[in-house]
C-alpha cells in the first residue's frame, strides 16, 4: 500500500525548470501521482549538463510520470484535455501567452473539469506586468534582495532559486488549502515569483521602513541580525571556515570562554559590540586563526557555542546529521547512483517508490495514451506523426568528458 496523504491524487505538470517543477515535486513526496508533460524537445533542465539533466532535473522529477506531448498538434491537445478531464490538479509554470496557446488556462480547464485544481505560477501576478515573463534574479533583483547582496560591488543573484522554490511551496500550500475547502474559487490559483519575492522579503522592505523613521534617512544597510559582529565566517589555522552562532550577550559570553578570549566588560552588550565592531571582528578572526579545526570545535563544542564548518556541497551528505534518520534516499540514473535529500517531514513522507528515479524524456508516454483507452495503432500513428514520443533508451544522457569517453561504456 503506497502512503502519504496525497495518494490516490492524480496531478499533471506543465513544468519548466523549478517553480512548477518543485511544487509538484512535493506533492509527489506526499503520495500523489505526477504526470509531467514535457514538449518534443524536453523540459530546459533535461539539457543543462553536458547537453542532459542538471541537478535540477534529477532532484525535483524524482518518481513521476513522463508524457512527451505536443500540445501544439490537434491530436496532443485532444490527449491533454482528456487528462484533465481526469485529474485532481493541473500545476504549471507556463508564460501566459504560452497557457493562453497550448489550452492551459483556468478556463480551459473548468470546462473539461469543473471540480479541478489549477494552479499557474507566472512570473507576475495580477497588476501591469502580470502578461509578462520573469524568473529568480528577476525576483530577486525587484524585490530588494539583489541589490543589497553584492560581489565585488556589482549586484549579484544569490546563487540558488530560493524564489522559484518558495513560490513552489506556497503553490502546495495552496493547493492543500483547495482541497481542505469547499470553496470553488480556492481551485483558482495564480502566484507570481515577484509576489512570491515580496513577501519573502518582508523583513528587510519593513526593516527599512522602520529605520527611516527612526533615523530620519532609508538606511538600507544590512539588517540588525546581519550585522551582529562575531557572526559570520572565520578561517581555522588549518585553512577550513567555520559559522558561529552569535546571536546573544551569552553566545559572546560562551564563545569568548571557548576561545580564550579574556572577559570585557566593554564589550558585555551588543551595542557595545556593534559600536567596537573593528575590535570585535578583529578578536574572533585571531582567536579562529589561532586553532586548528578540530581543536577549536572541540572547544566550542564543550562551552555550548552552536557552529558549522562552511561545507562545499560535495561534503555536505556525508555529514553524520545528514546521514541520521530518515532523511536521504537513493536511487540510479543512466550509469550514476544519487543520494538526494527527501521532503524533511518523514512521517509525512510516501513511502512506495520514495526512492525511484526520475523519467527519461517520453518514459511513460505509451502507457499513458493506453490507460487513457487510445488503441495501440492510435497510439503508434501518434507516436509516428510526433505528436506524441516515446523515450529512445539508447540515446546517451550526457555526453562525456573526452577522457571517460574513451575509456568505454554506455549510458
Ligand atoms: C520560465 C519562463 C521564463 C520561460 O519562458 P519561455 O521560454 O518563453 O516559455 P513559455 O512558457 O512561453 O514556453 C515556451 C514555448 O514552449 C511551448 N510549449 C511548452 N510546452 C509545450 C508542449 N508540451 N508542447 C508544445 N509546445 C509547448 C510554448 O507554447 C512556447 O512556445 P511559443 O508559444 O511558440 O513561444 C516562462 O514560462 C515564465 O515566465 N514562467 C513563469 C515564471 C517562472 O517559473 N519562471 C522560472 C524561470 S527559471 C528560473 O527562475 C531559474 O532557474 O532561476
Amino acid at each position: 500500500m503506497e502512503s502519504g496523504v496525497l495518494t490516490g491524487k492524480k496531478v499533471l505538470e506543465l513544468g519548466s525548470m523549478i517553480a512548477a517543477p518543485f511544487a509538484t515535486h512535493i506533492l509527489q513526496q506526499l503520495g500523489a501521482t505526477v504526470i509531467k508533460i514535457e514538449p518534443p524537445a524536453g523540459e530546459t533542465t533535461r539539457k543543462l549538463v553536458r547537453g542532459g539533466p542538471s541537478g535540477s532535473y534529477l532532484a525535483f522529477n524524482r518518481g513521476k510520470k513522463s508524457l512527451c506531448l505536443d500540445l501544439q498538434s490537434d491530436q496532443g491537445r485532444e490527449v491533454f484535455n482528456r487528462l484533465v478531464a481526469d485529474c485532481d490538479i493541473i500545476l504549471h509554470n507556463l508564460s501566459p501567452s504560452a497557457a493562453r496557446k497550448l489550452g492551459a488556462t483556468y478556463q480551459d480547464c473548468i470546462r473539461l473539469n469543473p471540480d479541478i485544481i489549477f494552479c499557474h505560477i507566472k512570473g507576475y501576478g495580477e497588476g501591469p506586468l502580470a502578461e509578462e515573463v520573469a524568473s529568480n534574479p528577476i525576483a530577486e533583483a525587484a524585490t530588494g534582495v539583489m541589490f543589497s547582496n553584492r560581489v565585488d560591488g556589482r549586484p549579484s543573484r544569490l546563487g540558488p532559486s530560493y524564489h522559484d522554490q518558495f513560490a513552489g511551496c506556497y503553490a502546495v500550500i495552496a493547493v492543500l488549502s483547495a482541497l481542505l475547502s469547499d470553496d470553488p474559487a480556492k481551485r483558482n490559483i495564480e502566484l507570481g515569483l515577484y509576489e512570491t519575492g515580496l513577501h519573502i522579503a518582508a523583513r528587510d522592505l519593513l526593516g527599512v521602513q522602520l529605520k527611516s523613521q527612526l533615523l530620519g534617512r532609508p538606511e538600507t544597510e544590512p539588517s540588525a541580525e546581519f550585522s551582529i559582529p562575531g557572526y559570520g565566517a572565520y578561517e581555522t589555522r588549518d585553512g577550513r571556515w567555520v559559522y558561529l552562532v552569535m546571536l546573544t550577550d551569552d553566545h559572546w559570553r560562551k564563545f569568548c570562554a571557548a576561545a580564550g578570549i579574556a572577559p570585557d566588560p566593554a564589550l558585555a552588550g551588543l551595542r557595545d559590540r556593534r559600536r567596537e565592531r573593528p575590535r570585535v571582528e578583529k578578536l574572533v578572526a585571531d582567536a579562529v586563526a589561532a586553532h586548528d579545526f578540530e581543536a577549536l570545535t572541540a572547544k566550542l563544542a564543550r562551552h555550548g557555542v552552536g557552529f558549522t564548518e562552511i561545507l562545499s556541497t560535495d561534503r555536505v551528505l556525508d555529514a553524520p546529521q545528514a546521514m541520521a534518520g530518515d532523511k536521504l534516499s537513493e536511487f540510479g540514473f543512466g550509469d550514476y547512483d544519487f543520494t538526494t535529500p527527501d521532503f524533511p517531514l518523514p512521517s509525512l513522507l510516501r513511502t512506495e517508490g520514495r526512492a525511484d528515479a526520475p523519467p527519461l524524456l517520453g518514459e511513460d508516454t505509451s502507457e499513458i495514451l493506453r490507460k487513457l483507452g487510445y488503441e495501440e495503432d492510435t497510439v503508434q500513428a501518434m507516436i509516428a506523426a510526433g505528436a506524441a514520443l516515446e523515450a529512445n533508451r539508447e540515446q546517451p544522457l550526457w555526453s562525456r568528458p573526452k577522457a571517460q569517453a574513451e575509456k568505454g561504456g554506455s549510458e
